[in-house]
């Protein structure tokens, strides 16, 4: 089943910055995500990394208002399934299989942004009908100039780079033809979090959220 492209594109132009979050104690996955929102970053990534991170996205689905929180690191059915029945509204995942995107076609419904690095990996979720790309690991593959070669060729696919962005290095992809938004911990990195350092987190986000292209 291909992609739905705009239900997905809706998440990823929600903000100009997703963030992707390790959350070790859900406990503080509420502060955290009210934080990010009023900071206006409402889409929040929560990373299947830690035991109790689907907890943490249970509790923002359920007591955040604003909040459109989903899960990172999603690589099995087991976990699609338990990501979805927590309350994710979207789904991502750092690369793609036949598998994954075949357990997608089950949950239609919640958006699956896969990733992709290389012009291969992208014609072939291209021809599975997946146009709506994250771009991992965007630095250590080759950066904004990497990924503007990508443009012409597959002009079908948008992306969202994640993996080493920062806010001085995400103007330069958010002004790339191919790119819709970029995603990156440094606004709630677990340091920030562990510390409860909500209005250092909140600050980020708004630094986040007024940025755009150059
Ligand atoms: O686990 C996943 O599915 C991910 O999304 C990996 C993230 O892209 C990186 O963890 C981004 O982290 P930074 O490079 O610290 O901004």
């Amino acid at each position: 089943m291909p992609q739905n492209i705009k239900k997905t594109e809706a998440i990823m132009t929600a903000a100009p910055v997703i963030p992707v979050l390790i959350v070790e104690d859900p406990a503080k996955a509420v502060p955290m995500a009210e934080a990010l929102v009023r900071g206006g970053l409402p889409v929040i990534e929560i990373t299947l990394r830690t035991e109790r991170a689907l907890e943490a996205i249970k509790l923002v689905a359920d007591n955040v208002e604003g909040a459109i929180p989903g899960a990172g690191t999603v690589m099995t059915a087991a976990q699609y399934e338990k990501a979805i029945s927590a309350g994710s509204q979207f789904i991502v995942s750092p690369g793609a299989t036949p598998t994954l995107l075949d357990i997608a076609d089950a949950f239609a419904d919640v958006p699956l942004l896969p990733g992709a690095a290389t012009a291969s990996e992208v014609m072939y979720l291209l021809e599975r009908g997946y146009e709506r790309l994250k771009f991992f690991p965007a630095e250590q593959a080759g950066g904004a100039a990497y990924l503007k070669s990508l443009s012409s060729p597959l002009a079908a696919a948008k992306f969202c780079p994640t993996g080493g962005v920062s806010l001085d290095k995400a103007p330069t992809y958010l002004g790339l033809p191919n790119v819709l938004c970029v995603g990156g911990s440094w606004i709630a990195d677990a340091k920030a979090i562990a510390n409860e350092d909500w209005a250092g987190i909140e600050e980020r986000a708004r630094a986040a959220a007024a940025l755009t292209g150059r």
